[in-house]
């Protein structure tokens, strides 16, 4: 059976992940999986007190996560459908790897491997870079009330932990293709040419 390319989205927080797996969605005919946020219950807890909420949070990401995951190999995988998401589930260890410490941190590592190692993978990263200043806009602008009080130094230090975690993956055998836009400078958004472009780049990657 014809393999059938998935495609993920990442990026730091606010970099356009979701925006740009949606239209890309749209415009590729593609069926969408999008990370559950607004139903999460920790995140509001993690903001006030990340030390006391990360092993729950961690843990509700990842359970979440493994589902999706099961039912995107059920439902379209399998059945050679191309498919889009807006995050990788190595997302969930670059987390996990900043917020958690000590014996949790091994614990959490252990369950992260035992549930996602034989999972399918994405074979497409569109890697979403952007800086501090971009992103702080990007989520005044999503306006999440429990997101207005992130420090920006656990954002600026997610920046730096994106770049290593898409670098390792670059390295896994087989190597995901790995597509990435300056989110600073590119406007998927509100430039249709800009959104073209990135259009053209994705189905090169996938014939
Ligand atoms: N390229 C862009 N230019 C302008 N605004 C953007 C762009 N990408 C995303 N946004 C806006 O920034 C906010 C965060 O985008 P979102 O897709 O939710 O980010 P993520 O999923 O990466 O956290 C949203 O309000 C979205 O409309
Ligand atoms: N500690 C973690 N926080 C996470 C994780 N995945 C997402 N998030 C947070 C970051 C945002 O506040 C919100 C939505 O994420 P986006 O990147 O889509 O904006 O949830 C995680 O695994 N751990």
């Amino acid at each position: 059976m014809k393999h059938a390319p998935f495609i993920a989205v990442e990026g730091p927080i606010g970099a356009g992940k979701t925006t740009l797996a949606s239209m890309l969605s749209t415009e590729l005919h593609m069926p969408i999986i999008k990370e559950i946020v607004e139903e999460n219950p920790f995140l509001d807890k993690f903001y006030q007190n990340i030390d006391e909420w990360s092993f729950q949070l961690e843990m509700f990401f990842l359970c979440n996560r493994y589902k999706q995951l099961e039912d995107t190999g059920l439902q379209y995988l399998e059945k050679a459908q191309p498919v889009i998401s807006d995050y990788h589930i190595y997302k969930n260890l670059i987390f996990a790897e900043r917020t958690l410490k000590g014996i949790k941190l091994e614990k959490y590592r252990k369950i992260y491997h035992l549930l996602t190692d034989d999972m399918p993978k994405p074979d497409i990263i569109i890697y979403i870079r952007a800086d501090l200043d971009t992103l702080l806009g990007r989520i005044r602008k999503r306006a999440r009330s429990f997101e207005q009080e992130m420090d920006p130094a656990y954002l600026e230090q997610l920046i730096k932990d994106y770049d290593k975690g898409i670098q390792f993956l670059a390295e896994q055998s087989p190597a995901p293709r790995i597509l990435t836009i300056d989110g600073n400078e590119i406007d998927f958004v509100e430039n249709q040419a800009q959104f073209e472009q990135i259009v053209s780049d994705v189905k090169e990657l996938i014939q």
